[in-house]
């Protein structure tokens, strides 16, 4: 039996606008496997980023858990949920939320920072990480001259670069074209594989979603298979 990297149990998610409320999410159930890839794919507005959000300590769910390694991420202290941010989890953002003033290198090193890392160390590494999402040559640049495939590229290298166990990524091909799209299929799955990553990727692109090991989609509140594994 694969190990269980994280478990969404009877998860529901609403939200309350005066007298209204809409649930979002409803009871979702959902187990990962460590190295798992998995897609999660469904309509506008299905309640996809918001669970997203919720595996990521981002948004607490109206009920339900959510446990990464059996360790329940809305009942941790504030102080162990942005540990477990920094060093368990990793985000890929379809708008990459880079630090505008820093460069590329300092972009992808910042959660090594984060972390306590030596400077020197923390840089190294991320130009390592650049090199490898075929940056080397762009490491000084800051945001506003990079490409948005480049954007994404550095964005994914410092998703990467506290080695974490799981990576939650929103549309990370969403503004991309069809080339810089499988390249960055092509890069997490071979950084997935060498380093035993776990990936979650909501995304509309289809061929994205049936390349990944096991797609759910979001429909009426709750997750159903697509194909592969049953929940
Ligand atoms: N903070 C909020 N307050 C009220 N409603 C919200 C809030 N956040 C999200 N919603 C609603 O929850 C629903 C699900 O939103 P969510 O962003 O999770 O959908 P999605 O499946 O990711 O959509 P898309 O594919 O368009 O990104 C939407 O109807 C949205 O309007």
């Amino acid at each position: 039996m694969q190990d269980v990297l994280l478990r969404v149990e009877n998860v529901s998610k609403d939200y309350h606008d005066g007298a209204v409320t809409t649930r979002v999410l409803s009871e979702v159930e959902l187990q990962l496997f460590k190295g798992e890839q998995l897609a999660i794919v469904g309509s506008s507005g299905s309640g996809k980023s918001t669970l997203l959000h919720i595996m990521g300590t981002l948004d607490a769910p109206s009920s339900g858990r959510v446990l990464l390694l059996e360790e329940d991420l809305y009942r941790v202290s504030a102080r162990r949920q942005s540990q477990i941010r920094n060093q368990e989890l990793g985000f890929i953002y379809q708008f990459h939320h880079l630090l505008p003033e820093f460069t590329a290198l300092e972009n992808v090193a910042m959660p090594a920072f984060i972390q306590g890392r030596a400077r020197q160390q923390a840089l190294a590494e991320a130009g390592a990480l650049l090199e490898r999402v075929g940056l080397g040559h762009r490491m000084s640049h800051i945001p506003a001259e990079l490409s948005g495939g480049e954007r994404q590229r550095v964005a994914i290298a410092r998703a990467l670069i506290n080695k974490p166990k799981l990576v939650l990524a929103d549309e990370p091909t969403g503004n991309l074209d069809a080339v810089s799209g499988d390249a960055v299929y092509a890069l997490i799955r071979e950084l997935a594989e060498q380093l035993g990553t776990a990936f979650v990727v909501v995304t509309h692109d289809h061929k994205l979603a049936s390349r990944m090991d096991r797609q759910v989609t979001m429909k009426d509140g709750k997750l159903q298979p697509l194909s592969g594994l049953v929940l």
